[in-house]
């Protein structure tokens, strides 16, 4: 593609050239084997605290579709769990794939989700930004949920009824009074380990806690995600926006710890 010949759109197997700690030892997404992962009797229950949360804008980054938070106090912020502290909501994304088998970036027991959904988080008890925090070891917890295609998700369609305002990359439109619980399975049983952002810096910066229980929603629903554009309003070429996950990284000797 020229996008990709441009080295615009760098496909995952390239990143490496660029950000050589793709190569890291605690990179993500990974395949979860359920049975190969520690049951941790220290590891408590995860607390979304999200009652208060303030949701500002959604926006095409030109690599998925992101909503934001306002991360200016402790307003809405996850604990417990592997984390030592609470750390803030910044913004959720997506990835997803152009068909329904392929699109999530954890796999389990090598099976893919449609789509996945990573609420991100950052520890503003010991950093000052959240681009310090990005950068450090545990600066980050993102909150991986695994979607699953069947019935319509109900609450879904506040966010899919605002994408065609954020078809092309570098738009942006109001997202008000979001609280992304709505977005939550019924259990929060999770897999956690210390791995990376799944997209270019790579920073090997983030716990990341899985949900074990996947939401459902529609392929109808799923399909208004593949309408996004990678490419921007100016641009002649036109690529709809899918496939945007990373592959399962190597282990590299690293253990996965299971909730109770
Ligand atoms: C430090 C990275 C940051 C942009 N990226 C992210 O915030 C991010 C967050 C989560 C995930 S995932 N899929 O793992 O949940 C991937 C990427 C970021 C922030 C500010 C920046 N200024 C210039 C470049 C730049 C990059
Ligand atoms: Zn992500």
């Amino acid at each position: 593609l020229s996008l990709l010949f441009l080295g615009w759109l760098t496909s995952p197997s390239a990143w490496h050239n660029k950000y050589p700690v793709a190569h890291g030892s605690r990179q993500s997404p990974i395949d979860i084997v359920p049975h190969q992962a520690s049951r941790d009797p220290n590891l408590s229950q995860i607390v979304l605290n999200y009652d208060r949360c303030t949701s500002i804008n959604i926006s095409n980054n030109g690599h998925s579709v992101v909503v934001e938070f306002d991360d200016t106090d402790d307003r809405s912020v996850i604990q417990g769990g592997p984390l030592d502290n609470p750390y803030r909501l910044k913004q959720f994304h997506f990835h997803w794939g152009e068909k329904g088998c392929e699109g999530s970036e954890h796999t389990v027991s090598g099976n893919s989700y449609a789509s996945e959904l990573h609420l991100v988080h950052w520890n503003a008890v010991k950093y000052k930004t959240f681009d310090e925090a990005a950068t450090a070891p545990d600066g980050l917890a993102v909150l991986g949920i695994f979607l699953d295609t069947g019935d319509d998700h109900r609450w879904l369609h506040t966010i899919t009824d605002a994408l065609y305002m954020v078809k092309f990359k570098g738009s942006i439109t109001d997202f008000k009074d979001f609280n992304p619980k709505c977005l939550l399975p019924s259990s929060l049983h999770y897999w956690t380990y210390l791995g990376s952002l799944t997209t270019p810096p790579l920073h090997e910066s983030v716990i990341w806690i899985v949900l074990k229980d996947p939401i459902t929603v529609s392929e109808k629903q799923l399909g208004k995600f593949r309408m996004l554009l990678f490419t921007g309003e100016e641009e002649d070429q036109r690529l709809r926006m899918e496939n945007n996950f990373r592959p399962p990284q190597p282990l590299k000797g690293r253990k996965v710890r299971s909730s109770n």
